[in-house]
């Protein structure tokens, strides 16, 4: 425990992190970013090399729409009317549909009847060759993904690759594929990702808040009707010292009552992103009427759902590094391969978690009954709330049934963030409207951690200690050597 204790001490120092990222230009995985500057239709220069992204404007139809009988018929006003005369949104655009929750989101539409496009730019397969990082279970190609879905369901799903911060290309996948929905996971998604040197904090930022703006003006433009779903998270409101609500309070002062915005307190240049881009959807709903639910997620856990589980191919990532893991996947590799469990100081954090197949579930909830016109919706999305030494004591409890040795660690905590803390959060909204949360039991656990066991030969055990420190940030880019 003393090794590794000040093993963890050392990963954060600045001259253990010169050795943890490979030079840009070292890289073999490195696309040519002067090609990607002067091929982009975007205003915005993407400034850094790890901002790199495909070089061109690229449609994939990776398979025909051929299920033109159960599509609605879209009315020029981009209205939600389908053939049978309700409202039900029917063409569902999925922003970021190859990652973690993305990926399940657009197998699970598709398998509900959706009309289903994926638009990503594959970036985060990318994040994974610069970091020297890799998803605990093999995944196909996005590619092999969808043909895989085609072959095994009949169905289709569309394929946009690019980059939403290009406007250019955005504008013709919304033409191209007109949207009654769409929901946006497409942004950098890892706080220890935005808090490894400034040029990641700036490409968080930059990509998140571009990304979603341009979607408000692609709606706006083209399709006025749809509803954005955009995912948002529980993080934006950080660790008041009062319950927090779904979105809005009331608050009265000075003999006033007003209900406004929740009070925002994010702590990562990530979650602050997110909180850039509430701001500037409730802006958007208020001044161009644009509907939008903000689903503000909790951590999410789990890998398998019903639809990624038909058949290896559709199999979804599942990270357990220091930089995209998250806390009760991480410890579940951690107990399966014998490390001891990485709780941050002194383990009293508490967020609102939830299981992946809840993730799809609360999404399809959200699209299935749309916000009104010029209505910024806020959900909570999470089912349960859980300390980490909560969680560290669960998985300890669930391996020592599976016959395993499971220590935990008290790790300096890397971040700045309140270590104990009051946390009460509402979720009743999701609820209200039919969730059927998956709590974490002891089965779905047993279940998480006879997964980690089978895939463990796969674990690169460096990569599981925190190497990214809060306080350590600069504006040298971080590089690794071979
Ligand atoms: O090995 C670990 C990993 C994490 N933590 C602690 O667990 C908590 C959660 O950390 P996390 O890495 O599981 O999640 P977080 O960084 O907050 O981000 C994740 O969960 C967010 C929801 S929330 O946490 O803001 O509610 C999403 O927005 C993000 O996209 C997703 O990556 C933190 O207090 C962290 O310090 C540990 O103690 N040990």
């Amino acid at each position: 425990m003393a090794q590794l204790l000040s093993s963890s001490c050392s990963l954060t120092t600045s001259s253990s992190n010169k050795a943890y990222l490979k030079p840009f230009n070292q890289c073999s995985t490195a696309f040519s970013i002067s090609v990607a500057c002067k091929t982009s239709r975007s205003p915005f220069r993407r400034l850094f090399s790890h901002d790199q992204k495909p070089k061109r404007r690229t449609v994939v139809r990776a398979t025909a729409i051929s299920t033109s009988q159960e599509a609605p018929s879209q009315t020029s006003s981009g209205s939600l009317e389908n053939s049978g005369g309700s409202s039900k949104p029917q063409r569902v655009m999925v922003i970021g549909g190859d990652g973690y929750c993305g990926w399940a989101t657009s197998l699970h539409l598709s398998n509900m009847g959706y009309e289903v496009a994926i638009v990503d730019n594959l970036v985060r397969r990318h994040f994974d060759h610069q970091l020297g990082l890799d998803s605990l279970t093999p995944i196909s190609s996005i590619h092999n993904r969808i043909r895989c879905w085609k072959s095994l369901t009949g169905k289709s799903i569309e394929l946009y690759i690019g980059d939403i911060c290009d406007f250019g290309f955005l504008s013709e996948a919304f033409q191209s594929f007109e949207p009654d929905a769409v929901v946006h996971f497409g942004e950098q998604r890892s706080a220890p990702y935005s808090m490894i040197d400034r040029s990641r904090a700036v490409f968080t930022q930059q990509n998140n808040v571009i990304g979603t703006l341009n979607v408000l003006f692609a709606i706006k433009e083209f399709r006025e009707q749809c509803h954005l779903v955009k995912l948002g998270t529980m993080g934006e409101y950080g660790t008041p010292n009062i319950d927090i609500e779904e979105g809005y309070i009331t608050i009265t002062h000075n003999g006033r009552t007003d209900t406004l915005p929740y009070p925002k307190q994010a702590s990562s240049f990530y979650h602050l992103s997110k909180v850039h881009d509430s701001h500037n959807i409730a802006f958007t709903c208020k001044a161009w009427g644009i509907r939008a639910t903000d689903l503000n997620q909790g951590v999410v856990y789990g890998v398998k759902t019903p639809e990624t589980e038909m058949h290896e191919e559709l199999h979804n990532r599942f990270d357990y590094d220091g930089v995209f893991g998250t806390a009760l996947n991480r410890f579940c590799v951690q107990a399966a391969v014998g490390h001891p469990l990485t709780v941050y100081g002194k383990g009293g954090q508490t967020r609102g978690y939830l299981d992946i197949r809840d993730t799809v579930q609360c999404v399809e909830i959200a699209i299935a009954n749309p916000a009104k016109p010029g209505e910024f919706r806020v959900f909570n999305q999470f089912t349960e709330q859980f300390s980490v030494n909560e969680l560290a004591a669960l998985v300890t409890k669930a391996g020592k049934k599976l016959g395993l040795d499971v220590q935990t660690v008290s790790v300096p905590n890397p971040r700045v963030e309140a270590e104990e803390h009051y946390y009460n959060a509402k979720h009743t909204k999701l609820i209200e409207l039919g969730l059927k949360p998956h709590l974490l039991s002891d089965s779905l656990l047993d279940s998480l951690l006879h997964f980690t066991i089978k895939y463990k030969d796969r674990v690169d055990t460096k990569q599981i200690m925190p190497s990214v420190s809060w306080k350590k940030i600069g504006v040298k880019t971080k590089t690794v050597t071979a």
